[in-house]
């Protein structure tokens, strides 16, 4: 399991094979900053071109189905993930759950299939403005977690969990320093609970209008493992300046 920070762009529903020029950008530079490990989940489409474009950085998904092949019209299964060049698969995230209805149970099952196939995954928890509102927002992603956390033997293995509040989505709010803290500190206590001694390797991503002006101040909070980026992750000036925020030390010349 590796403890670098992990910078991860989530490039939604955006993206044709003209935006991959951003994502070679972002492979060479990434090279300067060995101390960060970066990744990118494009659409479905752009998967195996992405992957074929680039060394350094890892390249997912953004959901994946939870049986391995059959008749699910429009539907990617983990191991085609894996046949495509994916590394890793992003699940749970608060639009699949929105828009499509995703639950806690359907994002577990995902996850077992997901690591199954050899994927890492990332597992997205976070709260509503009307549930942080009404102070349940550690009782509701306590809940997330319980839920959809893949468990068995080896659940613990490649496992990241991303923290986005859904009210700081693409909107430019971001939660205080406070609120991030405490709510990582709250997830480690339950991936311990989960997991035992494995629990405390897993990283915890902060997601939520990340960019490079506060990401510094992010990523230094305690628990903070990396983070989830999505619209300043869809060009390789703003997402590097991300990564860079990550490095723990200089960039390498280059
Ligand atoms: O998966 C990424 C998150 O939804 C964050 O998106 P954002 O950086 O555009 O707020």
């Amino acid at each position: 399991m590796s403890n670098l920070p992990y910078i991860v762009g989530n490039w939604k529903m955006n993206g044709t094979r003209s935006m991959l020029s951003e994502a070679r950008a972002i492979d060479r530079s990434t090279q300067r900053f060995p101390g960060v490990q970066v990744a990118i989940a494009p659409p479905f489409t752009l998967i195996n071109a992405m992957r074929e474009a680039s060394q350094m950085i890892g390249v997912g998904g953004q959901d994946c189905h939870v049986e391995a092949s059959g008749a699910f019209t429009g539907d990617i299964s983990a191991p085609m993930l894996r046949d495509a060049g994916a590394d890793f698969v992003i699940l749970g995230h608060s639009e699949r759950r929105a828009l499509h209805g995703e639950t806690d149970e359907l994002i577990r099952d995902k996850a077992e299939a997901a690591q199954a196939a050899g994927l890492g995954v990332i597992v997205c928890v976070g709260e509503t403005d009307g549930e942080r509102d009404a102070g349940n927002a550690e009782s509701v992603v306590s809940a997330q977690l319980d839920g959809s956390l893949p468990r068995g033997e080896n659940g613990a293995d490649k496992l990241s969990v991303a923290y986005e509040p859904v009210w700081a989505i693409g909107t430019g709010r971001v939660a205080s320093t406070d609120d991030i803290s405490a709510m990582h500190s709250i997830i480690r206590g339950k991936l311990k609970d989960v997991y035992g001694e494995a629990g405390d390797e897993i990283r915890i991503l902060y997601g939520g209008s990340v960019k490079g002006e506060n990401a510094p101040e992010i990523l230094a909070i305690d628990e903070v493992g990396g983070a989830l980026v999505g619209g300043a992750s869809l060009s390789a000036e703003s997402f590097l300046s991300i990564v860079g925020a990550a490095a723990p030390e200089r960039p390498e010349r280059g």
